[in-house]
């Protein structure tokens, strides 16, 4: 089954609670949430504070993307917010094994992010110990930027390994996600689809969502 995580860095900041509310009814899977701390990536966004203001607006898990350095300092915080699944970039992360546990022992999921340049070989040795693997398919720190085509073999790469160790592991992808792009990730082996600009821009969500899982 593919799952759409709308991302709400596309959304209008000052009626957040209500475009969460919208692409919920328009059948989104995951509210995808951009953190960005502009060291790791050259954006602000938002924190913990945001992440707890959207807890009660909608029922859908909270998928938090950390692009920031240091994230062990916040995991315990966006955890405490309400997130369900906490990923982080293996980038900023020199021991990712800590990392990855630590944000298991707050009780939620763990994912791992990989920006376009960084090898499928990095998380070879955590790949177990992951709920989720996320591919980005832009340079992070911006929506509406253009695909990547060469993350598309790298996809192939981690979709083989799950399937071959036998993980129960979602394979997202990010960035640049639009019916046609999407449509090759899927054939490629990724089950969840974030889309921000593909699905905020649009005035009719619930086509530009369905539109997204072929
Ligand atoms: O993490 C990021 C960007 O760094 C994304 O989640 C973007 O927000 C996706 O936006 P679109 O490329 O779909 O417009
Ligand atoms: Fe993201």
């Amino acid at each position: 089954m593919i799952k759409i995580a709308p991302s709400i860095l596309s959304a209008n900041f000052s009626k957040l609670g209500e475009d969460v509310k919208d692409v919920e009814r328009a059948g989104a899977d995951y509210i995808h949430v951009d953190v960005m701390d502009g060291h790791f990536v050259p954006n602000l966004t938002i924190g913990p504070l945001v992440v707890e203001a959207l807890r009660p607006v909608t029922k859908l898990p909270l998928d938090v993307h950390l692009m920031i350095e240091n994230p062990d300092v916040y995991i315990p915080q966006f955890a405490k917010a309400g997130a369900d699944i906490i990923s982080v970039h293996v980038e900023a992360c020199p021991h990712l094994h800590r990392t990855i546990h630590l944000i298991k022992e707050q009780g939620v999921k763990a994912g791992i992010v990989l920006n376009p340049a960084t090898p499928v070989e990095m998380i070879e040795p955590i790949l177990a110990d992951v709920d989720l693997v996320l591919l980005m398919t832009v340079n992070p720190g911006f929506g509406g930027q253009v695909f990547i085509e060469s993350v598309l073999p790298k996809i192939e790469r981690v979709a083989a390994l799950v399937r071959s160790s036998n993980l129960n592991i979602e394979i997202e992808v990010d960035g640049g996600i639009n019916s046609e792009t999407a449509r090759r990730c899927i054939a490629a082996g990724a089950n969840v689809l974030v889309a921000g600009s593909a699905i905020y821009n649009q005035k009719d969500r619930t086509k530009a969502i369905s539109s997204l899982r072929v």
